[in-house]
């Protein structure tokens, strides 16, 4: 069990000041940031010439034409624009890392409740490019829809090696571990109970300040993640945009024999650089990193009777072309106070149209008090019947409906529309549950005809 796992192990009041420094706060704002004094051209993208003998570059992380709430792009000043940060690619091996719909048919497990626990580190060297072991695809990236859930297990930084992704954007949950992403926008840390987002396109290389880290990481396909609707809730909680957090820029001025991999149609490419490609000076623009802390996630739910729907926890959803039909809802369940009257308290049984990959942060996930531990994972796939386990049901069902706080824990589901089809490796793997949907073998049949429950 992990260390994080402990109540309280982490509180965001322990921030001395709102202000994170070396990041800016706002959720798509249009944000602009130089290392060196002068680096952003003034009032206009294009100068003839730049200060610091600079290259003005775009990427688009939409159409040129999306319409305003979707249109990103940013501005980026660098010391050598990207296609020098780029050569012949050659095809190199992409580990476990799958793209889908390449998993389809990649195993025959039969379909069913999965679980498994969690994955062992590797005994040999990994990096974010070759430590991404993919559990599911769902989807098609070649038509941008649908995503990927991977477990990230990574034994050593990156060193003049870097990567970026064609195929999707990354959320990745930290898990054990801080991580420390350099990316070309600035650098972005994150510890266990905070995610870092990393648009397509942004180059990047993963560092491991504090050793082996695991992390899940959910790669979307589609539409970029962006904010939920509130409807009634209103302007205020769940998450806030003051609290995601762009870093500022930071650049490398590094000349030194480099790899750049690019993972593109769901093959894994390299090239050779001479250089950093971490060299961006000044940047300006709404398509960039973020990081959020989801200890700052203000959870809205019944505070008389009954347990609403997952989606009141949406973080981020990857919108599709239908309204309110996500290509992936990011989902949490934090720490909160169960108080709802005469209402069985955990998730209720359910079948669901879309399909639920969850992992466990840290804590305990009160629809599953054992058998769902920090580090591992579950597959509640489109339509397949799952719930409360045989021993929380009899809790839920019989215990006294004081208000209780839900400590330390920390649990997540990617939940895509698309069916998630199951790796050969995550099929294969010893860490899948021999005997999961034991858990609900010991529901009881309680029906009788004459038995009527108290007013
Ligand atoms: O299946 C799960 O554990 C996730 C979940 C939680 C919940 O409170 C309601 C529905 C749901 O799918
Ligand atoms: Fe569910």
């Amino acid at each position: 069990m992990n260390v994080q796992s402990v109540s309280g192990f982490h509180s965001p009041d322990r921030r001395r000041s709102a202000i994170l420094p070396g990041y800016m706060s706002g959720f798509g704002n249009s944000f602009e940031t130089e290392a060196l004094e002068g680096a952003l051209p003034i009032g206009r993208n294009s100068p003839q010439k730049i200060n610091y003998g600079l290259y003005a570059e775009q990427l688009s992380g939409s159409p040129f034409t999306a319409p305003q709430a979707t249109n990103q792009r940013t501005w980026l000043y660098r010391i050598r624009p990207s296609v020098k940060h780029s050569g012949r690619f050659v095809k190199v091996d992409k580990a476990l890392m799958r793209t889908a719909p390449a998993a389809k048919d990649e195993s025959d497990l039969p379909i069913g409740q999965l679980r498994w626990d969690p994955m062992p580190f590797p005994t040999h060297d990994t990096t974010f490019v070759t430590g991404l072991f993919t559990i599911t695809t769902a989807g098609d990236s070649d038509t941008q829809v649908g995503m990927a859930a991977h477990v990230l297990l990574a034994t050593r930084s990156m060193d003049n090696a870097y990567f970026f992704n064609a195929d999707g954007e990354y959320l990745i949950v930290a898990q054990e571990n801080s991580l420390r992403f350099r990316t070309e926008f600035g650098i972005i840390d994150i510890e266990p109970g905070e995610i870092a987002v990393i648009p397509r396109g942004v180059i990047f290389k993963l560092e491991l300040p504090a050793g082996p880290a695991r992390a899940y990481v959910c790669e979307n396909y589609g539409g970029a993640f962006t904010l939920p609707d509130r409807g009634p809730i209103g302007a205020n909680c769940l998450a806030n945009p003051r609290d995601f957090h762009t870093p500022v820029a930071a650049y490398e001025d590094k000349e030194e024999p480099s790899s750049l991999f690019a993972k593109w149609g769901g093959e894994l490419y390299r090239t050779e650089i001479g250089q950093s490609p971490l060299d961006v000076v000044a940047w300006h623009g709404n398509y960039a990193p973020y990081k959020y802390d989801l200890r700052h996630f203000s959870p809205v739910n019944a505070v008389l009777f009954d347990h609403p729907d997952p989606s009141i926890f949406t973080v981020l959803t990857a919108p599709s072309e239908t309204p309110g039909t996500a290509n992936v809802d990011f989902v949490i369940f934090p720490e909160r106070w169960a108080v709802a009257e005469n209402t069985f308290r955990p998730p209720w049984y359910h079948r669901n149209l879309m399909s639920e990959f969850m992992g466990l942060v840290y804590g305990v996930y009160d629809a599953k008090p054992e058998g769902f531990v920090p580090g591992g994972m579950s597959l509640h796939n489109q339509m397949l019947p799952h719930g409360p386990d045989a021993m929380a049901f009899e809790h839920a069902s019989n215990v006294e409906l004081k208000p209780v706080k839900l400590e330390g824990t920390l649990a997540f589901m990617f939940e895509t529309r698309f069916p998630q089809r199951v790796t050969k490796f995550a099929a294969e793997s010893a860490a899948l549950q021999k005997d999961y949907i034991a858990c609900w073998r010991d529901l009881k049949k309680h029906f009788d005809p004459n038995r009527r429950e108290p007013k």
